[in-house]
């Protein structure tokens, strides 16, 4: 999305509402609204506050009046009479004689409590808005993409000229193609493989770039076509065909043309491959290459050779690398993998990640092999593991009212919530969609992706979970209990960590092992999945990767083999 464009995407967040609320689904939650009287009587305003639903659609219907998402004030201004009772209760001593008085005091806590259910309906308002926000921009790009397909030969030359112009400059406005307004470009949607040579006209559309079909394989027949029904209930009987993800095969159907390199940096041995993989991917194959700005330095000084190279200057550029990159290769650890994943907060090119690191979890392809690799991969076809990742919306206490919530966050491994320097226990209230999930009394929480099963959720206990399996990975830090056990959740769930106001200590998240934020009480992160996942490319398949990692990189249930020599049944 360009700057100019953010008006209009202040306009998407109302639209984004109106067009939740005429969705049935959404209506199914939401019953008719009831008003909220201005002066309540004790009675009515304990009734009508500890009804969380009621409250919640009283916010809604609220916010389509105003067309925006962020009217909530009437559950807003509740947050602060919440306090206001807090503090009303802690100036006003009880006297156990007086039982008016403790009558009294125990209404208040009644408030209070219901008072807190109201913000808590807020929270999960503003995670449903987020939600609704995002479909309806994925909704835009599409009927976006519909519309490009459906222009004449005109725009196709227009797109065909785009494509040659492998500048990273800033598209003009009407160049923006199938990105639409928001910057982001769902170049292709996943669809099963349509047999026969010749792919239907409508897919010479986007001719910026390499364009490719996904095509699920099926039982390990990689040509199969196959159908993806979710569930099936022919007769009466209930079967289900999509479980999870299948071994998803990338097969080019133009050229790619250009490839980005993502490199660790500070790695002699990574610098000199690097400027031989460049030179190599120029002279074979004619490809054009993109840098780091940091690499494009490195590589004009090393020598003049590289002019070729092109590199981007800001951040608009980077915001529109996804319409320019046919390929990333990157060349390093898993850290290099995850830093190339963080430069796309929209849709991500297939990655080929090259292990110049010591684990390696996320990086198959031998870097003395490159050749042979990058052949394949250019030809295709190849099989891709497409690893999820999580969409991060840090909401701030103070910031309620604001029309606009932070920039969320797309991490490919995990966010974490722990204790940072603060020598307290963490103290982090938990919630799946509506349903309270537990309070969390320890170091902290890991909230993962199940890519990032492996790292560092694996080593608070968690479950190894190939990145195939569509779900969200619920792992404590250190819980100071006995019973608190990891959890898997589904992948279509939204989390909510919310630090209480009465936590002793402030929480920290981080991204990715990054970009640590302070929450102080009262703010709150929400967790859900996002639309645009990390297809990185397999050296075998997901699964054959996926063992072998574990076989190889972490020693997964090595031990000696007992000897034949012995006692016998
Ligand atoms: N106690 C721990 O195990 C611990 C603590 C902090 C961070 N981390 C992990 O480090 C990641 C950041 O990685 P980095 O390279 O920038 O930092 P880093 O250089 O500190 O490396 C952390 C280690 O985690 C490994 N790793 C990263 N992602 C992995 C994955 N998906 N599967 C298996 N291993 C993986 C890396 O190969 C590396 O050995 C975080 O996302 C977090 O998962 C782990
Ligand atoms: N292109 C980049 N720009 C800036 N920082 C990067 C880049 N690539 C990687 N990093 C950072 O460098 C650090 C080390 O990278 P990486 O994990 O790839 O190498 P490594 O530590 O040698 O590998 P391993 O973790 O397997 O031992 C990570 O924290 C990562 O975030």
């Amino acid at each position: 999305m360009s700057l100019d464009e953010l008006p209009q995407k202040k306009l998407a967040s109302s639209e984004a509402v109106r067009f939740a609320r005429s969705d049935s689904r959404f209506r199914s939650l939401s019953p008719a609204p009831i008003p909220i009287p201005t002066a309540p009587s004790f009675r009515s305003l304990i009734e009508s506050a500890s009804d969380e639903r009621v409250n919640h659609d009283a916010v809604t219907s609220h916010e389509s009046e105003n067309g925006s998402i962020s009217t909530v004030s009437s559950t807003v201004s509740s947050v602060e009479s919440e306090k206001a009772a807090y503090e009303f209760l802690a100036q006003t001593p009880i006297k156990s004689t007086d039982t008016h008085l403790v009558e009294f005091s125990e209404a208040m806590r009644t408030v209070a409590k219901a008072l807190r259910q109201v913000a808590e309906g807020k929270a999960a308002a503003q995670a449903e808005a987020a939600e609704w926000k995002r479909k309806y921009e994925l909704e835009m790009a599409h009927k976006q993409q519909s519309k490009i397909k459906g222009c004449g030969s005109s725009i196709d030359n227009e797109l065909e000229k785009l494509a040659n112009q492998l500048t990273l400059e800033k598209p003009a406005s009407d160049q923006t193609g199938c990105c639409g307004n928001h910057g982001i470009c769902s170049h292709e949607i996943l669809q099963d493989a349509i047999p026969g040579p010749n792919p239907p006209s409508s897919h010479k559309m986007v001719r910026r770039k390499a364009s490719f079909r996904l095509s699920w394989g099926c039982n390990g027949n990689k040509n199969g076509q196959h159908n993806h029904d979710f569930v099936s209930f022919e007769k009466g009987d209930i079967t289900t065909a999509e479980r999870s993800n299948k071994q998803i095969l990338l097969k080019w159907e133009s050229s790619p043309q250009t490839v980005l390199f993502i490199t660790k940096p500070n790695s002699n041995s990574v610098r000199v491959l690097c400027a031989e993989m460049v030179r190599w991917l120029k002279e074979h194959k004619n490809i054009n290459v993109v840098v780091e700005p940091r690499v494009s330095k490195e590589l004009l000084t090393e020598d003049s050779y590289y002019n070729f190279i092109q590199t981007w200057h800001d951040d608009e550029e980077i915001k529109m690398l996804h319409t320019k990159i046919d390929l990333i290769v990157t060349l390093g650890g898993d850290g290099t993998v995850l830093w190339a994943a963080s430069l796309f907060k929209g849709p991500v090119p297939p990655v080929v990640a090259f292990s110049l690191g010591s684990l390696g979890f996320m990086t198959p392809f031998l870097s003395e092999q490159y050749r042979d690799c990058l052949d394949n991969v250019l030809n295709g076809p190849f099989s891709i593991t497409l690893r999820n990742r999580l969409q991060c919306h840090v909401i701030r206490d103070s910031a309620k009212d604001e029309l606009e919530t932070e920039e969320p966050i797309l991490v490919l491994n995990e966010v974490t919530i722990d204790r940072g320097i603060s020598s307290y226990l963490t103290y982090l209230e938990c919630y799946c969609d509506s349903s309270f999930v537990t309070c969390v009394q320890g170091d902290g929480l890991i909230i993962s992706t199940t890519s990032g099963s492996t790292a560092y959720s694996l080593a608070a206990g968690g479950s190894m979970v190939h990145p195939q399996v569509p779900g969200i990975l619920f792992t404590p830090i250190c819980p100071h209990s006995l019973s608190f056990r990891p959890l898997i959740l589904p992948e279509y769930v939204t989390l909510r960590v919310q630090v209480p106001y009465n936590s002793r200590g402030q929480a920290w998240a981080s991204f990715d092992g990054k970009d640590r934020k302070l929450l102080s009480p009262g703010d709150a992160l929400i967790c859900s999945m996002s639309p645009w996942p990390v297809p990185t490319a397999c050296l075998m398949d997901s699964t054959t990767d996926f063992l072998r990692s574990i076989h190889e990189g972490l020693h997964w249930n090595l031990r000696k083999s007992q000897s034949f020599d012995g006692p016998r049944d």
